[in-house]
């Protein structure tokens, strides 16, 4: 009878806190242009399922060095304080799926029109046959260039690389010495001193461009594929770069920004910043620049996604806003407020005669070239691993033999991978 008694009242516990209130936390803040896109979002849902619904977000702005919002989650994980619904990075789906942080979404998603969403989205939120994770943006990355530095370097517009043509990593060496010996300062930011995600998301297309790879197709092996010479050259072009001036992981705060640089390499979402803060820059984007050897255009994909905790209680409310921050229009709001790329054939349809040039070059890059991060429960560590190999080969002088620098984390790849399959 007692026991009988405490289920009744758990159970109506339970129901008075299904409230349909839940709980969001984004990575970002919400005065950049994507949490006012995000916001835009959640105050459309609120009213539309006012009465029956409400969406609270939380902006936890992810720190300089990647941490901040990851390590508020790691956090919340471990004390069993996740809010319904949470953002997460698209390489991070199947860690965070194999540790039931979250729950499959696919028996909600009958009328979400998943034929219009593009493979990688589907892709990079699926681990072990089950969707998890919904990107709400797509992503893509090139090499900014200043027009106006361009011209008066003697690089003229006929001599830039296309799509069908671009620059072998040696031609864009040729083209750094020539800024470098022009200004005297490093032809290019690669945005080595973020020291976070940044590095494995934008410098694996060299190591795929070259024929490497980071670990094997079913994510079980990084000895033999990390360290093989052909992710190692992908290296050396990397440290090539630092060695030569070309590029530097000191960098001015927003050198090319501020038209000292010549070149960026960075994401879409550069588009938004330089149009709202730097009106004065004159800029293109172009292609990566790819192996010498293989010729081949890789260039990077993969975006944050949202997911229900498989601890929310608000389950039919979570899918719902899940579904609504994905949907057409939602996708068409964020790509536009923060310039990225849409998740949806549809909203790619809408908006490809809104989109600005350099929007449109990176939609197109996407299309032919985009490659997606690998899918590995150990994915987080996999990446640390990675980003420390970058950090090392910059370091050249205390670090000169790029072949040890694979060897040593590859090694230690293998060893957090085969912790994981035990
Ligand atoms: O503004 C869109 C997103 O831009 C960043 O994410 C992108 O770059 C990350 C590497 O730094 C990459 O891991 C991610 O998959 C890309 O979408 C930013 O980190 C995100 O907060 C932001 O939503």
């Amino acid at each position: 009878m007692f026991s009988g008694c405490g289920n009744v009242s758990k159970k109506s516990k339970d129901r008075i806190k299904n409230t349909g209130d839940i709980k969001i936390w984004v990575q970002f803040s919400d005065e950049t242009p994507e949490g006012k896109a995000w916001q835009t979002i959640v105050d459309n849902f609120n009213k539309e399922y006012q009465g029956k619904y409400k969406v609270i977000t939380e902006y936890i702005p992810r720190s300089g060095s990647g941490g901040g919002y990851e390590d508020k989650v790691n956090a919340a994980i471990t004390t069993n304080s996740l809010p319904d619904v949470l953002t997460l990075d698209g390489p991070n789906t199947a860690a965070y799926a194999n540790a039931d942080v979250i729950e499959p979404l696919d028996e909600y998603l009958d009328d979400a029109n998943m034929d219009d969403v593009l493979d990688s989205i589907v892709q990079q939120g699926t681990y072990n046959e089950k969707f998890y994770a919904f990107g709400f943006s797509e992503s893509s990355v090139g090499i900014y260039y200043n027009k106006q530095l361009f011209k008066k370097a003697g690089i003229k517009e006929d001599e830039l690389p296309t799509l069908d043509k671009p620059w072998t990593w040696n031609e864009f060496k040729e083209v750094c010495q020539k800024l470098v010996d022009e200004y005297e300062l490093p032809a290019i930011n690669i945005q080595l001193a973020s020291k976070d995600e940044m590095l494995t998301y934008a410098y694996t297309p060299f190591i795929w461009s070259n024929g490497g790879e980071v670990v094997n197709q079913s994510g079980t092996e990084a000895l033999g594929y990390f360290n093989d010479p052909k992710s190692a050259e992908a290296l050396q072009f990397i440290q090539d770069l630092v060695k030569k001036g070309y590029t530097t992981n000191t960098p001015i705060e927003k050198g090319f920004e501020t038209g000292k640089y010549p070149m960026l390499l960075s994401g879409s979402w550069t588009i938004a910043d330089l149009n709202e803060n730097y009106k004065e820059l004159e800029y293109g984007i172009l292609p990566y620049p790819v192996s010498n050897k293989t010729k081949k255009l890789v260039s990077p994909t993969g975006s944050w996604q949202v997911a229900m905790s498989s601890k929310t209680k608000e389950k039919e409310a979570s899918a719902t806003f899940i579904k609504y921050v994905t949907n057409t229009e939602s996708s068409k709001i964020m790509s536009l407020g923060n310039s990225v790329l849409p998740i949806r054939k549809s909203t790619i349809e809408l908006i490809k005669n809104d989109v600005s040039e350099e929007m449109r070059f990176l939609m197109e890059q996407n299309q032919k070239s985009g490659h997606a991060r690998p899918v590995v429960v150990a994915y987080p560590q996999v990446s640390r691993a990675f980003q420390q190999s970058i950090q090392d080969a910059s370091y050249y002088k205390e670090n000169p033999d790029v072949q040890k620098i694979v060897d040593v984390h590859a090694e230690e790849m293998q060893q957090v991978i085969d912790r994981m399959l035990k």
